[in-house]
């Protein structure tokens, strides 16, 4: 961030601020350690080979290492009975070394994403998706909130201190991301308005947001024209494309060439909501361990 933004184009570094993010979490889990002896634990279950799903897996595991905690993979086969994933979260459930557990989505059809991420511990729900901390975070308790939206609140909070009355629009109603954005920005003071699939007008919507969260999965829905002039636009989406020269490339929901011309503030893809949510993650593991460790120690 610059320290005089102009009007248009500003680009928020999610990179850099991740960075930060990551480097403070790191330096508490060595006090966590110095205090009780012991090391956070994230353990990370994938079932499936989508070959997308396995690089966050990597990625995911060596951030956790870099931040000096444990990371524990279990790559499943896409064949694997739902019954066995439930057995293995009961057991991660019970390992005193393990402080957060993380199911990846999307889960193979053959299995409900909602019996699965609501087996995990609500204390180990390092992604928030269960019906306890989902039910916290809309009834304003303290709980554990959903990395994307915590790392998009972080940002948005970047470039505006005082979100109250601003209108935020949330395109995209998904558990992971558009419901608990909502929600974050409801607890904020903003006015907020969540599009989906059947809304009429999304674009007359999108046009209205002072702030607008993209989280649609549908790469570069969103023109320059969707974007109020001067809003500040973070794009969760995050897809790989080809290009004429038969590479691929990555793109957002938002044709981010046309929608930094308009919006005073705008994350980038890749660089933006993408490293936001890998050190939410490790910050979700440190929150879930600190109470744990301090009972046991
Ligand atoms: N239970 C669950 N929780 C999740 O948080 C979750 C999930 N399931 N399923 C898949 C999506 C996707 N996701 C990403 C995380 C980091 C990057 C990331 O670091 N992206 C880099 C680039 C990565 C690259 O180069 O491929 C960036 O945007 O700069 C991307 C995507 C988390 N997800």
């Amino acid at each position: 961030m610059t320290d005089s933004p102009s009007d248009v184009g500003n680009i928020i570094d999610g990179k850099a601020i991740a960075r930060r993010l990551t480097d403070r979490v790191k330096a508490e889990v060595e006090a966590l350690h110095d205090a009780t002896g012991a090391t956070p634990g994230l353990a990370v279950v994938l079932v499936g080979n989508d070959p997308a799903s396995e690089v966050y897996v990597r990625n995911k595991a060596l951030q956790t290492h870099r931040a000096g905690m444990r990371s524990f993979m279990h790559m499943l086969p896409a064949s694997t009975p739902q019954e066995e994933v439930l057995d293995l979260i009961r057991l991660l459930n019970d390992n005193p070394q393990i402080h957060g557990i993380l199911v990846q989505l999307p889960l193979p059809a053959h299995m409900d994403p909602v019996v699965v991420t609501n087996a995990i511990r609500p204390e180990k729900d390092v992604d928030g998706l269960g019906a306890v901390n989902a039910g916290r975070l809309s009834l304003g308790i303290d709980g554990i909130v959903p990395c994307t939206p915590l790392g998009c609140l972080m940002l948005i909070r970047e470039t505006l201190p005082d979100l109250r009355g601003l209108h935020a629009v949330v395109i995209g109603a998904s558990n992971l991301v558009g419901k608990p954005m909502a929600q974050l920005l409801l607890r904020e003071g903003c006015t907020v308005s969540i599009g989906h699939i059947h809304t009429r007008d999304p674009k007359g919507l999108a046009r209205q947001g002072d702030i607008l969260v993209v989280a649609t999965g549908r790469s570069e829905l969103v023109r320059g024209d969707w974007i109020k002039p001067g809003a500040t636009v973070i794009d969760v989406g995050i897809s790989r494309v080809p290009t004429s020269d038969g590479k691929t490339k990555l793109v957002g929901d938002v044709v981010f060439e046309e929608a930094r011309k308009v919006a005073r503030h705008i994350t980038p893809v890749p660089g933006g909501v993408g490293p936001m949510t890998i050190a939410c993650l490790l910050h979700n593991t440190l929150q879930a361990a600190r109470p744990l460790l301090e009972a046991a120690s």
